[in-house]
């Protein structure tokens, strides 16, 4: 018999998403037999203790008994057990300095790490991720805080909808005025976007038609790497390339500023990639007046991101000439979305979503023999870094 144990989560604050839903606990129970699955009481998930009892899970306290522990965020040092194989979001692959003692204390307590971030396909694509619904909630987010300055149309808050399907329906009889968003980048954010602007009735248009056209309706122009990036000599865009010389390319982007009204940022972005557009970009011809940064790196993509605000209040202004913060939806400033958990506001969905890449490519593999894919995303096996991670011997060490 293997089992695997759900664990509450136990950073603060709280986070309210869980790898996996009553429903596929239920179906894993029922499809792998050797499987049992343990659910650890919590009072903050968004699937109630109740609704795991109603699917037939066992709750308790202690997982001691449990061979794999699935969590979503950091693990609190004094939660871990010994000796467990635990998959969560440990963010130490970047060797981030506020982990540190995480790692120390995986070190020591002999713990198999198996991080989800580097779950990956053999090209280098991630398997899961929360990417999807960050992009669904962000560009709603953004639209919504566009309604806001301008007073054209009003839109509610995403969290206070019990789940997506709930929230779409209030888009029934929205409509939007005849504005330009621009949409940039090409992975799950981005479709989350995309999702989005095609249940409000945005049209997609070609970047040269948005550039030259006026439009008599809302638009959107979706700008992929190639529309954003060229390489400062040979004028060209090569994807690999780009991903392994980004300090070799100069953005695109800027004629975009000079057309936008909102920008939805779901790029990839690192600190050598070029920024999207400078702040000295901000000036008479600088159209865009709410920028939701799904993104979401303070100072990164775009650099008037100063910062992380929260799901409750999700957007601050910036000064245009002086560039600091200002209250929203004020003149002379031009609005930010940046939320460093948009995925929390439609939790119940983002984890089904996630549950479901999880019992497709990865569980199979982990409850019998292994893959390659998980090889490749073990940081530590039994308190030992593996070869792929022993750059971070440094920083594993005390
Ligand atoms: N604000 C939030 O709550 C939130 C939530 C999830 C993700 N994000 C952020 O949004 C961004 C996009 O996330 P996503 O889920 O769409 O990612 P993804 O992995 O689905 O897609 C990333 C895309 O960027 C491209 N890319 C360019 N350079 C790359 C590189 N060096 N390494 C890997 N991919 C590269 C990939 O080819 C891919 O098309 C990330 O920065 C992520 O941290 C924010």
């Amino acid at each position: 018999m293997f089992a695997i144990g759900l664990i509450k989560e136990g950073k603060t604050p709280n986070d309210n998403r869980v790898a996996l839903t009553p429903s596929q606990c239920k179906w894993l129970q029922q499809h792998i037999p050797a499987c049992t699955i343990k659910v650890q009481h919590s009072d903050t998930r968004c699937f109630t203790d109740n609704e795991y009892k109603q699917a037939g899970i066992e709750l308790t306290d202690d997982l001691s008994a449990c061979d794999i522990l699935l969590g979503i965020k950091e693990v609190p040092i004094d939660m871990l057990i010994e000796s467990k194989t635990y998959l969560f979001f440990s963010h130490t692959k970047k060797k981030q300095p506020y982990n540190k003692k995480l790692m120390h204390a995986l070190v020591d307590k002999n713990i198999t790490l198996i991080d989800y971030e580097c779950l990956e396909h053999e090209d280098g694509q991630r398997i899961i991720g929360f990417g999807f619904f960050a992009g669904v909630v962000g560009a709603h987010n953004g639209v919504m805080a566009y309604g806001n300055r301008t007073g054209a149309f009003e839109l509610g808050r995403v969290y206070k909808h019990k789940d997506y399907r709930e929230l779409i329906h209030t888009y029934f009889g929205l409509r939007l005025p005849n504005i330009k968003i621009a949409v940039t980048g090409s992975g799950r954010v981005a479709h989350g976007i995309l999702e989005i602007m095609n249940l409000m009735g945005v049209t997609e248009v070609e970047p040269d038609e948005y550039l030259e056209r006026k439009f008599s309706y809302p638009v959107y122009v979706q700008l992929k790497g190639h529309d954003l990036y060229t390489h400062k000599e040979l004028k060209t865009y090569k994807r690999e390339h780009f991903h392994e010389n980004p300090q070799q390319y100069r953005s695109r982007f800027l004629p975009f500023t000079r057309c936008t009204d909102i920008l939805m940022n779901g790029i990839y972005w690192d600190v050598n990639y070029p920024r999207l557009f400078e702040k000295e970009d901000i000036d008479e011809s600088f159209t865009i007046q709410t920028i939701a940064d799904i993104t979401d790196d303070m100072n990164g993509s775009i650099p008037v991101n100063l910062g992380d605000q929260t799901i409750e209040e999700p957007v601050y202004g910036i000064n245009k000439k002086t560039f600091q913060k200002t209250e929203p939806y004020i003149h002379d400033s031009i609005d930010v979305m940046a939320v460093g958990n948009l995925p929390n506001e439609l939790p119940r969905d983002a984890s089904r979503y996630f549950g479901e890449q999880l019992l497709k490519y990865v569980l199979p593999d982990l409850l019998g023999k292994g893959s390659d894919i998980i090889t490749r995303a073990t940081i530590l096996n039994k308190g030992k870094l593996t070869e792929a991670f022993m750059y971070m011997e440094d920083y594993a060490r005390h």
